[in-house]
């Protein structure tokens, strides 16, 4: 029996059958996301949202106010034709409608698709397109993304008192605001879907990842044993709802457990960051190592006024650096363990601080209780410790796992009763994993998951580019940073400002945050005798010249 297996045995397997047995529930009710979520919290007078709205005003909403405002928007859905099964999708920043929106979707027994505020048409087109969304939800900044898609299903826009609502558009606080807030759960089954996530592709384009309400026991392990959350927490999840690490633990995974959780609608910066976390009492910090190394070059005077205030921190999208663990010891004198998981099946491998059990700094941590990974050679035999291979999940003896597949499209992953995540891994003889790299080419820059392919694509419609071919290449802030080679077109010549042309043309037409912050001009790009170009070696050759 390996590492990895001692430890879920040790660990796991009664607590794991108790909540199955209770999300199972009665096979004649059946499970329903709102009721798991909210439905169950209300009448106790509980917080479930702070909300700090842009300009910095601080509105709390109770699992009661939820309740009536998701009641409202399950009506306002009912009415514009969405039935259980149905996709709506919402591209809204961290407003208290966000979750409004959420709850009600999934009261109704709809299906709920997040898009990044970020994105551009091109990403947005691909995503509606493939989930068939019967609605999209958004606000004034992101409705004119809409204009621009070919076909575009009808539009709910939240707009302010006085502004203008496009010709067509549900007016979707006007609609909230008669709508009756008595809305009648819809029951559905564990293996029916409640969310409609994407992945990155690499050698095509993004793919739909379905998730089945089963996943929310999962959600739930996660936040009881890795996040360790406690009903006196004050917890904040910094990752956008846009994301996997947002949706499913910073509004599903807390509400699940009853416990309050937090929306900051301003941009991201460090010192912003500092105020909440003390304007709150922020006591339980989540997010990625961009954003911790960012609070890291705040320096130590701005961690000061803080030093003390958490009592826990989880960081997930991408490794943690130690650096960065030693730096929170001794600035904050908090404890951050590293957790890693995917959109496939969520966070499956931690350092948790709800367990008792050594924390290793540099690695990824153990198998979450419920999961038993193993890591597999290319013929898919399991192999032992400190042998490099690919970290994958032992389907039949995962009773967490919940990934069955991408939406309408092949899953060579699953294969011979195994998911495999694509990440290359070794584990220590104690059983905990370290994060060696990706196997295939996705990039991971600032904890965005950016499949090379999809970038390519983007360019390749700007007439100046012939082709293209994208890497990540290595960045002290960002883990990795998107980076282009482009073989022009005949009649362009490469410049600065033909550089930045195609990296703002990126950023419109597909997503803010996944644009190629360098592009180099080629004449030719490294190829297979197939015509296949060879990423591998450009990537390899932009390590190799930075370590220069
Ligand atoms: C299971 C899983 O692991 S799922 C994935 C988990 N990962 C995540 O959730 C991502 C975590 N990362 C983050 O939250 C952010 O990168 C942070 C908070 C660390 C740092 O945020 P920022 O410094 O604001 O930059 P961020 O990386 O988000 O954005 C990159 C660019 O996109 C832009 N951008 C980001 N969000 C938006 C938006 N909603 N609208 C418009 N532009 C945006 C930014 O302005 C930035 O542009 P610039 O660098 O050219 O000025």
């Amino acid at each position: 029996m390996t590492g990895l297996r001692r430890y879920e045995d040790a660990v796991a397997r009664f607590r794991i059958e108790d909540e199955i047995a209770r999300l199972d529930g009665d096979p004649l009710t059946g499970i329903n996301a709102y009721v798991e979520c909210c439905g169950r919290h209300t009448g106790q007078n509980r917080l479930a949202l702070r909300a700090i709205s842009a300009g910095g005003e601080l509105r709390l909403f109770s699992f009661d106010d939820l309740a009536d405002m998701s009641g409202r928007v399950g009506n306002l859905l009912k009415d514009a034709g969405v039935g259980p099964g149905d996709v709506v999708a919402g591209m809204l920043p961290r407003i208290p409608e966000l979750i409004a929106l959420i709850l009600g979707t999934w009261r109704i027994g709809a299906i709920y698709q997040p898009l990044f505020t970020a994105f551009g048409p091109k990403a947005i087109e691909h995503r509606l397109g493939y989930s068939g969304a019967k609605l999209v939800v958004t606000n004034p900044a992101n409705r004119g993304k809409l204009d621009e898609m070919k076909t575009c299903p009808p539009i709910a826009t939240i707009v302010g008192p006085g502004d203008p609502l496009p010709a067509g558009d549900i007016d979707f606080r006007a609609a909230l605001s008669t709508a009756s807030p008595d809305c009648e759960p819809v029951m559905r089954k564990g293996e029916d879907l409640f969310m409609m996530m994407s992945t990155s592709g690499t050698t095509g384009l993004p793919k739909g990842v379905p998730v089945p309400l089963n996943a929310l026991l999962s959600f739930g392990a996660y936040m009881r044993d890795a996040i360790g959350l406690r009903p006196d927490d004050v917890f904040w999840n910094i990752a956008d709802p846009g994301w996997a690490y947002g949706l499913y633990y910073a509004i599903t995974g807390p509400l699940l457990l009853g416990i309050a959780t937090t929306f900051n609608e301003g941009a991201f910066n460090a010192r912003n960051t500092y105020d909440v976390i003390e304007r709150l009492g922020v006591t339980s910090l989540a997010g990625s190592p961009t954003a911790f190394r960012l609070l890291l070059a705040e320096g130590p005077e701005a961690a000061a006024r803080i030093k003390g205030r958490l009592r826990v921190v989880s960081s997930a999208g991408e490794p943690l650096n130690p650096e960065v663990i030693r730096w929170f010891d001794a600035h904050l004198a908090a404890p951050i363990h590293d957790h890693y998981g995917q959109t496939e099946n969520g966070m499956m491998v931690n350092n948790h601080h709800g367990l008792a059990h050594a924390v290793r700094a540099g690695s990824a941590g153990f198998a979450m209780p419920g999961y038993r990974m193993v890591v597999l050679d290319d013929e898919g035999n399991e192999l032992g410790p400190n042998q490099l291979g690919i970290l994958a999940v032992d389907v039949a003896n995962s009773p967490l796992r919940w990934f069955d597949g991408y939406h309408q499209a092949e899953t060579p992953a699953i294969a011979g009763g195994y998911y495999r995540t694509g990440d290359t891994v070794e584990y220590e003889p104690d059983g905990s994993v370290s994060f060696i790299g990706r196997a295939d080419d996705v990039i991971t820059s600032s904890g965005y998951p950016i499949g090379p392919f999809d970038v390519e694509s983007a360019l390749i419609e700007h007439p100046a580019v012939n082709e293209a071919a994208v890497v990540g290449v290595p960045d002290p802030q960002r883990t990795e940073i998107v980076k282009a080679f482009v073989i022009l077109a005949p009649a362009y010549q490469g410049s600065p400002e033909l550089a930045e042309e195609l990296a703002q043309h990126v950023r419109k037409r597909l997503s803010a945050h996944a644009y190629p912050r360098e592009i180099d001009f080629v004449a030719e790009l490294p190829k297979t005798p197939s015509g296949k170009i060879q990423r591998f070696l450009l990537r390899k050759a932009e390590v190799e010249k930075r370590k220069g």
